[in-house]
């Protein structure tokens, strides 16, 4: 591939555009709001000159009720020799381009499953789709060739290809992130009208649990709306799940030891099935999930710590295979996490103690 167009520059079409500029294609950005096509390409992610003629891609990022349009005008105008888009839903605007009579053999849906809670070009990254999966729904009717522009797109992009078809996608996504938002946002919600008395000891469980809480609702919304009865389904189930939970609670609360027992069997066996849940969601890059054990660094709240902690941990040619930072309210001070191969805590816990830094076990 050697010129694309982005359609839609906001968090995920400039990410795509930082990427694959990066890797030597020209990328013509576009978007409905000139600031965020000036912004992206003031960013590095291409520029916003119109092609000279039909580029090899267009990836159209736009929301996902406005992208079988978006992508129908695109071809009428002969933008490109491959469309796909990147919508978080894939059945509905399948249908749609359907119904506008674009030409499908020209067409493929896709979906990156990498994001933020942060939208826009400022939030975007070149490096968001390194190891994360991207969908990619091909019908009978795709051509070949734009199955492989979508795929050297995936590759420029060091995402992982997963071809599905668009309505098993739209059943795995309402259960691995569309009631996973769901959740978030009504955990959060609870918040809203919280005692600050409450609010001051939120510590890392709760902010694990509601960061996509501050996702855009204006995108979830069409989200959701293009995948109701999928999500319905999934969020019937827990909300049964809820149900037997609270029961199981209220029985602790009895008089009556064999009811208090049944209570404690409800709740285990709520938290064992989290566990044996838990345990399946893959790794990094798609792999199994590691076992890393984690060593915590007590760092000051100051321009540089970080990078200073990721210095020592490099010279002592430790790789740090995931990170978390904890932050402690009204604290200077905060707890990182480094997640490391179980065979190089002893040696990276003393090289880190010699180099001054608190170990918290
Ligand atoms: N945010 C995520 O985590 C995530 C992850 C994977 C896929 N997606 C999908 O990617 C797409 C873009 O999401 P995002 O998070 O980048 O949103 P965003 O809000 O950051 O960006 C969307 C951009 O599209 C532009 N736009 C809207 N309508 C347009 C139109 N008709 N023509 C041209 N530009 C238009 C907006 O001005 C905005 O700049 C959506 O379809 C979404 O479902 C999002
Ligand atoms: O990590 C996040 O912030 C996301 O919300 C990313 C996430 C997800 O659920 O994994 C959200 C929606 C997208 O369609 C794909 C990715």
């Amino acid at each position: 591939m050697r010129t694309a167009a982005v359609i839609g520059t906001g968090l995920i079409g400039t990410s795509a555009a930082l990427a694959l500029t990066g890797r030597g294609v020209t990328v013509h950005l576009q978007d409905h709001d000139p600031d965020a096509a000036r912004t992206a390409s003031a960013l590095g992610a291409g520029t916003t000159q119109p092609p000279a003629g039909p580029v090899d891609l267009a990836i159209v990022a736009v929301p996902p009720a406005h992208v079988a349009r978006t992508l129908a005008e695109a071809q009428r105008a002969g933008l490109a020799r491959g469309y796909l888009d990147v919508a978080s839903v894939k059945g509905g605007p399948h249908r749609e381009l359907e119904a506008l009579g674009v030409d499908l053999t020209r067409c493929i849906g896709t979906h990156p499953m990498a994001g933020r809670e942060r939208s826009g070009p400022l939030a975007a990254t070149a490096e968001l789709f390194e190891g994360r999966p991207w969908v990619l729904t091909p019908t009978a009717a795709t051509d070949t060739e734009v199955l492989n522009l979508a795929l050297e797109l995936v590759a420029l992009c060091h995402a992982v290809p997963v071809v599905m078809d668009a309505d098993a996608h739209d059943r795995a996504v309402a259960l691995v992130s569309h009631t996973p938002q769901l959740v978030s946002s009504l955990v959060a919600a609870r918040l809203e009208h919280a005692e600050e008395t409450a609010v001051r000891l939120c510590g890392q469980g709760i902010r694990d649990v509601t960061r996509i809480a501050a996702s855009e609702p204006g995108m979830w919304i069409d989200i959701l709306s293009a995948n109701p009865g999928p999500v319905a389904d999934v969020l019937a189930r827990v909300a049964a799940d809820l149900g037997e939970t609270v029961e199981a609670l209220r029985a602790l609360q009895s008089r009556d030891e064999d009811e208090r027992r049944e209570g404690t069997a409800g709740i285990e066996d709520v938290l064992r099935r989290g566990n044996a849940g838990r345990v399946r969601v893959p790794g990094k890059h798609g792999a199994a999930p590691a076992s890393y054990e984690t060593v915590a660094v007590l760092i000051g709240d100051q321009p540089g710590e970080l990078a200073r902690v990721f210095a020592d941990a490099g010279a002592v040619g430790v790789n740090i295979e995931d990170v978390r930072i904890e932050h402690s309210t009204g604290q200077q001070a905060g707890l990182v996490q480094l997640m490391v191969d179980p065979a190089a805590v002893p040696g990276l816990t003393a090289a880190l103690r010699e180099r001054g830094w608190s170990i918290r076990q």
